[in-house]
């Protein structure tokens, strides 16, 4: 345990979990929710303002800096904090995922990943070695080991074999990490929709050691309650002292799930990248700004909502931004979303503390399913 970087479990309330990380860079509340800032952006906001919706950390991810601008170039400019001006906390994934879902000619073996980058059709390998190296650079505050995801539905020995490599890589994570001082290193749990297969690779990692457990193979394309049944039979397993990060999760109702069943952080493209495509996050539920029956709407979005911008613009003018595809109505929405995200998160770690979790829950999918009225 890198003495800098300590979890403090503060509540529980059922699996659910009220935390604190400490960093050399400042503290993270969970459950955290972690805007992603893919190329060393959080789109179309300025990072004072993914700080003022609440956020406490950001993600960023190897596999897209490594390819453009470059690790070493971004660690010759500082490091990824002073490069995008966020100097709060940060944590990068290990880019084996994004290698997988974005590059099309790649080739995995024992040692690494080879691959074509998606820009320009270069040559790159990620080993574990070289990953670590690379969110080294780039100055990450949490890096992760690199692993290998396997997508569901899969056969029981797609599975195991990609586990089992993910552990020998875990290993020789920990061994390059080498205990850098001020920075956690996260191991990923594998092991797909298996129990026996899940918990043979969260005793895999318990042995090694890690500053905390991201619980991968998710978000794949599988049903919430197949991702959910994993969570429960994970998360019993993992050491009580430690943050658990679900990667990639997700939508609001995936959240709430997941914090119930005992996940600290998430990180998820989803509120920006529906913001981007007119789709606003609301008490309401989800409203969708391209529908013409907003075009003469003279109503803020929510006139109690605690976020001063989802109270300012009426949805016809939303509306209008949306149609008309200008640029506005991305950094609109992709504030209002981060924002309600954010209050979302808020409420769970309020609701935790209070012991109310559950009727939180409750009150919080009865506005949902009241819907935009
Ligand atoms: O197993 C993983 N190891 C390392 N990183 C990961 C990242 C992941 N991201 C996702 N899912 C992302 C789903 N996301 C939802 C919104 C639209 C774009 C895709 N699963 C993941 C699993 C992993």
């Amino acid at each position: 345990m890198t003495e800098d970087f300590q979890f403090t479990l503060q509540a529980t309330d059922g699996m659910a979990r009220r935390g604190q990380i400490d960093t050399p860079r400042g503290e993270i509340r969970t459950p955290a929710f972690m805007p992603v800032g893919t190329a060393g952006t959080v789109k179309a906001l300025y990072p004072e303002q993914v700080r003022e919706t609440g956020a406490d950390i950001l993600l960023g991810n190897t596999y897209h800096l490594m390819l453009r601008p470059g690790a070493e170039r971004v660690a010759r400019l500082g490091g990824l904090h002073d490069f995008m001006d966020w100097q709060r906390p940060i944590l990068t994934d290990s880019g084996g995922f994004q290698v997988m879902s974005l590059s099309k000619l790649r080739k995995l073996n024992e040692d690494g990943v080879t691959f074509k980058s998606h820009i320009d059709g270069s040559a790159h390998t990620l080993t574990p070695e070289r990953s670590i190296e690379i969110q080294k650079l780039l100055d990450s505050d949490i890096i992760m080991q690199l692993d290998e995801c396997v997508a569901l539905p899969a056969e029981y020995a797609e599975l195991e074999r990609a586990m089992e490599l993910s552990i020998r890589w875990a290993e020789r994570s920990k061994k390059a990490f080498d205990d850098a001082k001020g920075r956690a290193l996260f191991g990923i749990v594998q092991g797909g929709d298996n129990s026996e297969l899940r918990a043979r690779s969260a005793r895999g990692l318990i042995d090694i050691g890690f500053d905390g457990y991201s619980v991968g193979g998710l978000a794949v394309g599988e049903p919430q309650e197949v991702m959910f049944k994993v969570l429960e039979d994970i998360t019993p397993h993992l050491p009580v002292e430690k943050p658990r990060y679900l990667m990639g999760v997700g939508k609001p109702d995936d959240l709430l799930g997941a914090v119930g069943r005992g996940i600290d952080m998430f990180d998820c493209v989803h509120p920006t990248r529906a913001g981007r495509h007119g789709h606003a996050y609301t008490r309401f539920g989800v409203i969708n700004l391209k529908n013409a029956r907003h075009k003469d709407d003279p109503r803020p979005l929510d006139e109690t909502s605690p976020n001063p911008t989802a109270r300012r613009f009426s949805r016809a003018y939303l509306h209008h931004l949306v149609r008309c595809e200008e640029i506005l109505a991305a950094m609109i929405l992709s504030q209002i979303n981060l924002s309600y995200y954010q209050e979302l998160m808020a409420g769970m770690r309020s609701a935790i503390e209070d012991t109310r979790f559950d009727d939180h829950c409750a009150a919080i999918r009865e506005g949902w399913a009241r819907g935009d009225l």
